[in-house]
Parts: structure tokens; C-alpha cells; sequence
């Protein structure tokens, strides 16, 4: 039995096949940091002003250039099928996105690369030219769990194994359908009978749906109800309780987010005082930055507690820097990376060597790595910068053979990091409080702890990839503080979402925001009805108690912000208590409630 992400299914299936997948051996997956940074000099080369709707600032240009691509991939539409796209008479990609999907994709084929949404698309076009090579993997029965989640690439992975004989089990639930700004089909549950015809035709579709809950108190899951069925819907939404605590729901109002962050850090703490620990509780919001005065009001009180996010090992600088050198041990094509580490450590080669090995690259078409041996040799290249470079290729060099050697991926990072190679750890040492994070040896011991115990570097370097953009485990010490979208298939007794405000929940941004990303399937385009759903799966993560509470005044950016509370009570039977006129006095005070 094997378990994974459709991600890391695909990715599998690359490695066994990376020849027809248009890759060569030693294929890496870029971090999102690296895409950003290609796309970003992808940006400069299309003339983005000549899109009316890019004429923006350079970072919204960026943004939506990298939302739009992210987009395309998500609905399974590679290269080719954009260039046929743009070629239609219903073209929904313009000829300067297109521009930029291509030269992306340009760059990253010359570093032997892919990025996250690449993975499903490539390997979908591999099996669909080879099929025979979807037998490699012989499943004969898939379980696809968070089904509601599944864009259009990866339904088309998965419809390859279904083709291909394989069965189908799916689980999900679409009043959890949060992702259709990431490509997610709103309706996917709904719709998944008719998704599959060569299942219908051979054994049939058997729906089960699950309405016994046993996670949550009866009041809880009421209410949770209630939210879900304001969505228009096929079949009324019922939950059916089995666990034998009573619930308890409130909803409150404070005049302030001092208040508010206040009374919440005091509940906790009685929460704590009864016996439940602190890792049974979770503080939630439409957005982090409604967040601020719970955090700083926990922090005042002592109390634990951990921010989900991107904060894993792998994403932390230091392991960044030494992921680099590994991708470019199996790679070294890979421009991205060597750009990173060229100058960590630092050897002489400033940005303006670099800049000139990157121009030398662009005019001969060659990659960074070939250049820098041009570089060496160049009329006019510093005594200093030339020593850098070549000690830089000789690194690559050593790192390269080892790989060629099948060293163990502990050998090679104890090259980097030593002074017999690189010499990397004496280099962050030194950078202590000059720009370096105060842990960083401690983050480079556990990234060496993590790759001692590991065989395969490749396998390695992907998995690592793929498990540092998957959501982090709770811990059960300390108080959950996160988002909403970031509280999925978690759960607690008790639960507090924050920012119940007309103008953060529904996000007045939120309708905006999908009309603009989901080209494809604009169904939900103009409703809140996505938002609905991320305050039912905020509510069915409370085992106990729920809290929703509003602030009429905050200062999300030092500004104080006035706002009228959210529609959901209203549409939730929920009573807020009055508060005080408005008055700049008790706007401050801490303990209005
Ligand atoms: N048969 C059972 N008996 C007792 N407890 C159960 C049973 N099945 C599930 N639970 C408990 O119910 C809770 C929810 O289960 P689980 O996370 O599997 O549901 P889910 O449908 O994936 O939830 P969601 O998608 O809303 O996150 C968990 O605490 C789990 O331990």
C-alpha cells in the first residue's frame, strides 16, 4: 500500500519517467522562492504595460503575472494548451501572460527544473503519450482523500488510473471546498458521480454520505448546519451528533482589539485552569493581521502558542542555502540555485560578477555553472572575484562527482558545511547578528540531523519540497493561532474566530478575488458562498466550545478602522451584545465587552 499526495504520486511517476517527461536525470523541484525568483526576471522581459490590466506597480504586475500562470496549471492547461488557448477565438490567456508562461517555462526547462503545478500536468502528458506506463504503478484501487480540494490537473492524474482499471474511492465534503482561488472545483463532490463514466458504466457509483459527526456537540454542528444550508444546495445539509458534551456558543463584541485580545488571553487561561491543556485551544481568523492584539495580549499573559505557517526547517534560510548546493550537486543547471548561493558564503563574487556571468549566460544560451568557467578566464574579472569562481567550480565539481558516486547525502552536506569543502557553517557563524537569525547554527544542526538519516538525495530533495508546502502539525502545548484556510482536518475543544467584521468576513475582496482567478469556472464567481464554507469548517473544528467575536474599532496598520459587524451573525441567529456609542475614551479601554 503505498500513501501520498497526488503530488508526490506525480512526482514518482517523473522520476521512473523523466525522459518522457521532456526532463533530464537529476531533476529537481524548485521552492516556491526559486519560481518567484525566475518569474520575476521572466517580468522584466514581456513588456507587461502592454496589458492594460498589468498597468500596476511592479509587485502587482509580479503577483498577478505568478497568480495567472499558477491559474493556468491548476486547470491543467500546460504550454501547449495555452498557446492553443491564445490562438482560439475565445481566448481567456492575453498574448503578454502567455509571453510570460513561456519564458518561464523556458527557464526552467534549461535548469532541468519544475515547479508544484508542474508536477500533475507533466506527468499527465507523459502517460497520455505512453500509457502503457501507468501500469508501473499498478494500483488497483485509489482512495483520494480532501477530494473537494482537487483541481482540474489532478483529476486528470487521477482519471489516468481510473482509465487505465484502476477503482476509485473519494472522500470529502464540498461545504469544505476552500480552494477554489487555488483551482479547486466548487462543486466537485456534487458533480464527481458524473466525472468518472468509465466507473459508471462498469461497476456503478455508489454514494455513502456521512452525517454522523463524532467530533463535535450537537449545538456546535447546528449551528454549523445553519451556515451551510444559507448556500443554495441539491440536498439540505444535516450533521448528526454522537458525543455527549453540551456545547457552548457565544458571540461577542468589544470595542477595541486590545479588548478583544484581552478577554481572549483571560478565557484561555480559565479554559487552562479547568484542565484543558493548551494545545486544545485554537484562535482563528479570516486574516492573520486581525490577530495582532490576541497575539501581543498572549505573549503579555505568558501563554504558549504556536502560529501555523510557513515556518518549517526546510523553509528557513540557512536550509535554503544548503538545499541549494544539494539541488545543485544532482543539477547543476540549476541557474536559481547557484544564483543563491553564490555569494553565501561569501568569495569575492559581489552581485556585479554575478550580473556579468548571468548576461554572459543569456548572450551564449549557455547556464550559469558553464559561464562561470567563462567568467574565470575573462579579461577584467577581479583577482579576487576570479579566486571565488574558482573555487566556487570547484565545489560544484566535487559536489557533482559525488553525486555520479552515489556518496550518502550526510557525506555531502558535511563537504558543504566543513572546512575540508565549502566551509558554510564557519560562514554563518561568523554572520552571527550581522543579518543571520540568532538559531542558525541550531537550524543547520537539525537540517544535518534531518540528512543524515536520509538514502536517496534526490528523493530527498523532492520529498522535502513537497512536505515543507504542505500545512505543519499542531503541537499540543501550546495555543493554535492561524488562519481559517489553514485550519483544515484540525480540531480542538474549543475555538475562537476573530474578525467577525463586515469589512474582513466575507472578505469584500473575496468576490473580487474569484471572478478575477477562477476563469474557468466561474459558477461561485460572485457570492460568498466560498466564504460561508470557511466559517463551516471553522465551526466544525470546535469539539466543545466556539466564540466568534467582533471588534468594532481596530488598527490592523496603526490606523484605527471602524467597522459594522459581519452579516454571518445575522445569518448565524447569533445576538451580539450592544456596546457603548463610539467614543475615543472607550475605544481604549481594554475591558469593554
Ligand atoms: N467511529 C468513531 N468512533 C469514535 N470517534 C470517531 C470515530 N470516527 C471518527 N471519530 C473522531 O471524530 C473526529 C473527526 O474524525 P475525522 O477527522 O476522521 O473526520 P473528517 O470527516 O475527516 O473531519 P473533517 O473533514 O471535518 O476534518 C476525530 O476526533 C475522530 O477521532
Amino acid at each position: 500500500m503505498r500513501f501520498g499526495t497526488l503530488h508526490s504520486l506525480a512526482a514518482s511517476y517523473l522520476r521512473k519517467n523523466h525522459t518522457l517527461a521532456g526532463l533530464k536525470k537529476g531533476w529537481t523541484i524548485l521552492s516556491d522562492d526559486e519560481s518567484e525568483n525566475i518569474l520575476k526576471e521572466v517580468i522584466d522581459i514581456v513588456s507587461p504595460e502592454e496589458d492594460k490590466r498589468l498597468r500596476m506597480s511592479q509587485h502587482g504586475k509580479f503577483r498577478r503575472v505568478r497568480e495567472e500562470i499558477a491559474r493556468l496549471k491548476e486547470n491543467g492547461i500546460g504550454i501547449h494548451e495555452a498557446a492553443s488557448n491564445l490562438a482560439s477565438q475565445h481566448r481567456t490567456i492575453t498574448p503578454v501572460i502567455f509571453e510570460a508562461y513561456k519564458e518561464y517555462e523556458i527557464s526552467k526547462y534549461r535548469m532541468n527544473s519544475l515547479d508544484f503545478g508542474d508536477l500533475a500536468i507533466r506527468a499527465v502528458r507523459a502517460m497520455r503519450k505512453n500509457p502503457e506506463t501507468v501500469y508501473q504503478f499498478n494500483i488497483c484501487h485509489l482512495l483520494v482523500d480532501e477530494w473537494q480540494d482537487t483541481n482540474k490537473a489532478q483529476l486528470d492524474l487521477v482519471n489516468m488510473f481510473v482509465d487505465a482499471g484502476s477503482t476509485l474511492s473519494v472522500v470529502g465534503d464540498d461545504d469544505q471546498s476552500l480552494y477554489a482561488f487555488r483551482g479547486a472545483l466548487p462543486h466537485l463532490m456534487e458533480e464527481t458521480p458524473s466525472l468518472f463514466p468509465k466507473l459508471s458504466s462498469v461497476a456503478g457509483v455508489e454514494v455513502v454520505t456521512l452525517q454522523t459527526n463524532r467530533r463535535s456537540a450537537s449545538s456546535i454542528l447546528d449551528l454549523a448546519c445553519v451556515v451551510a444550508n444559507q448556500n443554495p444546495r441539491s440536498q439540505k445539509k444535516t450533521l448528526i451528533g454522537h458525543i455527549g458534551v453540551p456545547g457552548v456558543i457565544e458571540a461577542k463584541a468589544f470595542v477595541s482589539d486590545r479588548a478583544e485580545g484581552q478577554w481572549i488571553a483571560g478565557e484561555v487561561k480559565k479554559i487552562v485552569a479547568g484542565g484543558t491543556p493548551h494545545g486544545q485551544v485554537a484562535i482563528l481568523s479570516r486574516n492573520r493581521i486581525t490577530l495582532k492584539n490576541v497575539e501581543k495580549a498572549l505573549i503579555s499573559d505568558n501563554i504558549p502558542h504556536l502560529w501555523r505557517g510557513n515556518c518549517s526547517l526546510i523553509r528557513r534560510s540557512v536550509s535554503a542555502d544548503v538545499m541549494s548546493y544539494l539541488k545543485l550537486a544532482i543539477n547543476p543547471h540549476l541557474d536559481i540555485a547557484f544564483r543563491r548561493i553564490a555569494g553565501r558564503p561569501s568569495r569575492g563574487l559581489g552581485p556585479s560578477s554575478v550580473l556579468s556571468i548571468s548576461q554572459y549566460m543569456a548572450d551564449t544560451d549557455s547556464t550559469l555553472y558553464e559561464a562561470l568557467s567563462w567568467f574565470i578566464e575573462a579579461e577584467g574579472t577581479s583577482a579576487r572575484a576570479q579566486a571565488g569562481a574558482r573555487s566556487l567550480a570547484t565545489h560544484i565539481a566535487w559536489l557533482e562527482n559525488a553525486v555520479s558516486e552515489d556518496l550518502p547525502p550526510r557525506e555531502i552536506v558535511e563537504y558543504v558545511i566543513s572546512s575540508k569543502g565549502v566551509n558554510y557553517k564557519e560562514w554563518i557563524r561568523s554572520r552571527k547578528g550581522k543579518g543571520e537569525g540568532d538559531d542558525s547554527l541550531v537550524v543547520l544542526a537539525d537540517f544535518c540531523d534531518l540528512i543524515s538519516m536520509q538514502d536517496d538525495l534526490q528523493e530527498f530533495l523532492i520529498m522535502a519540497e513537497l512536505s515543507a508546502n504542505a500545512d505543519e502539525d499542531s503541537e499540543n502545548g501550546r495555543v493554535h493561532m492561524g488562519t481559517l484556510h489553514g485550519c483544515k482536518g484540525l480540531e480542538w475543544d474549543h475555538v475562537f474566530i476573530t474578525g467577525m467584521e463586515a469589512n474582513n468576513f466575507p472578505s469584500p475582496n473575496a468576490s473580487k478575488h474569484l471572478r478575477r482567478w477562477s476563469p474557468f469556472d466561474t459558477r461561485d464567481s460572485s457570492t460568498v458562498f466560498e466564504e460561508r464554507r470557511l466559517l463551516h469548517v471553522g465551526i466544525t473544528r470546535a469539539r466543545k466550545g466556539i466564540v466568534l467575536s467582533y471588534t468594532r474599532g481596530r488598527r490592523p496598520f496603526g490606523k484605527m478602522v471602524m467597522s459594522p459587524e459581519s452579516s454571518f451573525f445575522k445569518e448565524c441567529g447569533l445576538h451580539l451584545p450592544e456596546l457603548p456609542p463610539v467614543n475615543r475614551a472607550s475605544d481604549q479601554s481594554p475591558s469593554v465587552e
